[in-house]
């Protein structure tokens, strides 16, 4: 193995997403079959033997690719050289807290680890932030790192791409390779909004195919938006391995590129496209190509989509303004 590895830093690394995550890390599925990686893992104090015991069972898969697993309390270490972020460790929401209770606490978090990755990272980091609330988690790290280009600082959002090709599938019977262009617009969170009507089943238009406004309005979209609700009312624990599959899949799409003809979505920084203010972290459709994503530009938004991503771009817009007024950002 002559490449240089790359440096994978994953927050949280002793979490129920940790767990799912750090084996296909280690196994190639991030980056590719054929480059090498070195991990480093963030834990608060309490979660550092468990993180040790993960590391003991990646050491016991003798992954070709894995080059080393070094484990961390402190960001500064743990963001040092690395060449891709996953923050992944997020403080949950718990009974009697409000937004702004748990907004603060992640501030407590992300702020610090934006400014660990700003002054230790490599040249060329990428950020996927997982944690809940995973855009407005990822701002605040993207204000605390000025040297780093805003563009490197994402919100995942695959998962809900995910979740909305596999219902399409499902309704349509479609095999889930033949559909591309599916979007999700706004925050990750229930207002999100999954939009088909650029999304094509085998090179035909997906809402044509579905013909069906009412599934739409009163089945297809409050299921990928409440999905994650529906999974911890099921398991009685939040979605883990799917999330650590959407978070492989967005890292290996922006590294590796999307497929002509097709994109995918990404909470990403606002360019203004689509009314959507400057700054805040939405997702949007985006393209990937040389390891940057792009804002797919000119799609007619219809007078269907036109309120739902507002509304959805509105909660963000109030999560900013709350985390300014807790001085956050
Ligand atoms: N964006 C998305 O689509 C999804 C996001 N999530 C979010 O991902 C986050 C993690 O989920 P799970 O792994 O299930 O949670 P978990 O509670 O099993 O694990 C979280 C881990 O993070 C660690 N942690 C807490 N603060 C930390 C800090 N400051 N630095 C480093 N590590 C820290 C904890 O010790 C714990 O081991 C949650 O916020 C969850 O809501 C979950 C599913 C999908
Ligand atoms: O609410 C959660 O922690 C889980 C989550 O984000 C999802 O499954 O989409």
């Amino acid at each position: 193995m002559t490449r240089t590895p790359v440096n994978v830093t994953v927050t949280g690394a002793a979490g129920q997403i940790g767990y799912a995550l750090l084996f296909r890390i280690a196994s190639g599925q991030l980056l590719g079959a054929d480059v090498p990686v070195k991990l480093r893992l963030l834990e608060i104090p309490q979660g550092v033997k468990a993180a040790e015991g993960t590391a003991m069972e990646l050491d016991d898969c003798a992954f070709p690719l894995l080059q080393g697993i070094d484990i961390f309390d402190d960001a500064n270490q743990a963001f040092s050289g690395a060449n891709v972020a996953l923050l992944v460790g997020a403080r949950p929401r718990t009974a009697g807290m409000e937004r702004g209770d748990l907004l603060a606490a992640n501030g407590g978090i992300f702020g610090p680890q934006g400014k660990a990755i700003n002054d230790n990272a490599a040249d060329d980091i990428k950020v996927l932030v997982v944690g809940n609330p995973a855009n407005t988690n990822a701002l605040i790290a993207q204000q605390h790192a000025p040297d780093v280009p805003a563009d490197r600082f994402t919100a995942m959002t695959r998962l809900d791409h995910n979740r909305a090709i596999a219902q399409l599938a499902k309704k349509t019977g479609a095999a889930v390779s033949d559909i591309s262009k599916v979007t999700i617009w706004g925050n990750h969170s229930a207002t999100q909004y999954p939009d088909i009507f650029h999304a094509e089943i085998a090179g035909k238009n997906a809402a044509e195919a579905v013909a069906d406004e009412q599934w739409l309005a009163d089945d297809f979209i409050p299921t990928v938006a409440k999905r994650g609700a529906a999974i911890i009312d099921a398991r009685g624990a939040s979605s883990a391995a799917s999330a650590a599959n959407a978070a492989i899949d967005h890292v290996y799409t922006w590294v590796n590129g999307t497929a002509e003809g097709d994109w995918t979505s990404a909470g990403v920084v606002s360019d203004g496209s689509y009314g959507v203010p400057e700054g805040l972290i939405s997702s949007f459709p985006v393209t990937a190509k040389n390891g940057r994503f792009e804002i797919v530009q000119g799609l007619d938004i219809n007078a269907f989509s036109r309120p739902r991503i507002d509304a959805s771009v509105a909660e963000l817009v109030a999560e900013r303004d709350e985390v300014k007024k807790l001085g956050l950002i």
